[in-house]
């Protein structure tokens, strides 16, 4: 091509704050990042609300929405907002999926299975309340509710509040022909919400209690988290599963006959859960002992391309135009890599959740499998082993736009360790110094971003002064960098960029013209 080879680097859950107060970011030693930062071309862009198509500007980023709006120079509506949409019109029960669903389990039971908060990355609670209103209305008798716990996208230990929500919502729809009750659950990092098949045991441990009811037993939600937080301290994304039950009995096992519907609208982690349902024999990740015999369906489609799952209640944003797809047509050789627990960030989310490639020939995909630990144990997680490769391809001379993630800031990030995050954004500075000279040894450009805060804000902001400090494990309403090592270009001071106009900025940098339906680029011309 002759061209400039371009390298985008997204150092997942890195944003910009201007407090000192928990932030991991600051506090971390990067030289490598502070230097490109006082030297090089840069600005701030916007990562969350309605810069990433979210239904507001209090809603932070996310992966999903991050990478989706670096991938495809445009901001569409998502599924937060898309749902939304589709229940306050009503469409959504207007659907042959919603009915098939009702009709399904005249004789059984609909079950809900999903995040329990109001968190916004994979559920909304209120998405979960519409749901169960309608089918009260649409005759259904039993509701057995199956929640996973979050603490990942909402303060920490807030799982009661949710359950107490959910709890009295129930309460008040349940009479004498209708009844809904809390089955089964655990925390969302311990069990059903794997992904990228990183540990498909966390799916198994989920199946076993939602769908088999065997699992440790107690009497009320309530009582399985106060049991387990006093026994065992952990926080309630790593909460182990629970079954509650009566006189002995699971009240909610799943049977023939029965509906079940996965209220997360995000994909990444709903695909497994939906992969176990609607496997046929030939489903080999796990020995699923019964498989009953349900109508199954996703809040979205959570993979067009794979059919998952196969009934669905929201169609997903149908993203066009992406950036991979626009190289693909000049020819320009692509190379992305990650991590097991952001490699999909990097293909599935930034091809706006496409898993297919758009051209065999020009694109080459590289995962380096995760450790399955708890990262503040690792906090270094895979970052060398990730460079080492990507190094390689750099210098290889065989591609023309490389792009990878670093997911450290934000997967230590979210276990609300301080000191492990610090490491953790280190580890990612060190890697940066190797990328940097791979790409100057080629005569390169390198961009370096984020996909949206979390190792920026630690703790939660005080309500009191003398209040204790408080982990924070969510993301932030943080900018993050944008910068561009290697290149004359001087870049804009805008307000209103956003990772959207990321996409037009590479082209730019590769000689490219930019799609005309994307966002303008971030270069001055
Ligand atoms: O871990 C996840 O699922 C989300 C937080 O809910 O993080 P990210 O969007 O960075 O993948
Ligand atoms: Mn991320
Ligand atoms: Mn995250």
């Amino acid at each position: 091509m002759g061209k400039r080879p371009v390298v985008l680097v997204v150092m997942d859950g890195v944003g910009i704050n201007n407090s000192e107060y928990g932030n991991a970011v600051n506090a971390a030693y990067k030289p490598t990042l502070d230097e490109l930062w006082a030297n090089c071309p840069n600005t701030e862009i916007s990562a969350h609300g309605l810069a990433v198509g979210l239904p507001s500007n209090e809603d932070m980023g996310n992966s999903e929405v991050g990478h989706n709006a670096l991938g495809c120079g445009q901001i569409y509506s998502q599924g937060a907002k898309l749902v939304n949409e589709n229940i306050e019109s009503g469409e959504i029960f207007e659907t042959e999926t919603w009915s098939g669903l009702v009709k399904n389990c005249a004789n059984g039971k609909m079950h809900f299975l999903g995040l329990l908060s109001d968190g916004n990355v994979h559920s909304h609670i209120n998405h979960l309340k519409a749901l169960m209103k309608r089918a009260k209305e649409d005759g259904v008798k039993e509701v057995r509710l199956h929640i996973l716990l979050d603490g990942r996208d909402v303060p920490e230990t807030s799982a009661l509040i949710y359950v107490e929500d959910i709890e009295n919502y129930m309460a008040e729809l349940n009479d004498d022909n209708f009844h809904a009750c809390i089955a089964s659950g655990g925390g969302r990092m311990s069990i059903t919400m794997d992904r990228y098949e990183a540990n498909w045991a966390m799916v198994e441990k989920g199946w076993h209690v939602h769908v088999l009811g065997e699992g440790r037993e107690f009497a009320s939600a309530t009582e399985a988290i106060e049991t387990y937080r006093a026994e065992t301290g952990v926080v309630d994304q790593d909460l182990p599963g629970f079954v509650i039950t009566k006189d002995g009995k699971a009240v909610g096992t799943i049977e023939d006959g029965d509906s079940v519907v996965l209220f997360n609208f995000r994909g990444d982690r709903a695909q497994e859960i939906s992969l176990a349902f609607d496997g046929d024999d030939s489903f080999d990740k796990f020995d699923r002992v019964r498989k009953p015999n349900v109508m199954y369906a996703g809040m979205l489609q959570y993979d067009a391309d794979l059919n998952i799952p196969h009934n669905f209640l929201t169609y997903p944003p149908k993203i066009k135009y992406t950036l991979t797809e626009e190289l693909c047509k000049h020819g320009i050789r692509e190379y992305a890599i990650s991590e097991t627990q952001k490699y999909g960030h990097v293909t599935y989310f930034w091809n706006g959740n496409r898993s297919e490639k758009f051209d065999e020939k020009l694109e080459d995909y590289v995962e380096i499998k995760s450790d399955v630990v708890p990262f503040e144990q690792r906090p270094w997680m895979k970052a060398a082993e990730i460079t080492d490769v990507l190094c390689a391809a750099i210098e290889s001379g065989n591609y023309d736009f490389l792009r990878t993630n670093y997911p450290n800031g934000d997967m230590v990030g979210h276990t609300g360790n301080f000191e492990a995050t610090v490491i953790g954004v280190e580890s990612v500075d060190l890697q940066l110094a190797r990328v940097k000279k791979a790409v100057d040894a080629v005569n390169g450009i390198l961009i370096v971003t984020a996909d949206h805060g979390n190792a920026d804000e630690m703790y939660e902001k005080k309500k009191k002064e003398d209040a204790p400090i408080k982990a924070k494990t969510s993301h932030t309403l943080n900018k993050v960098p944008f910068i561009v090592y290697g290149a004359d270009v001087e870049l804009k001071q805008d307000e209103n960029l956003g990772l959207s106009n990321v996409a037009a900025t590479v082209a730019d940098l590769l000689g490219i013209e930019p799609n005309e339906h994307w966002n303008p680029s971030i270069i001055k011309k």
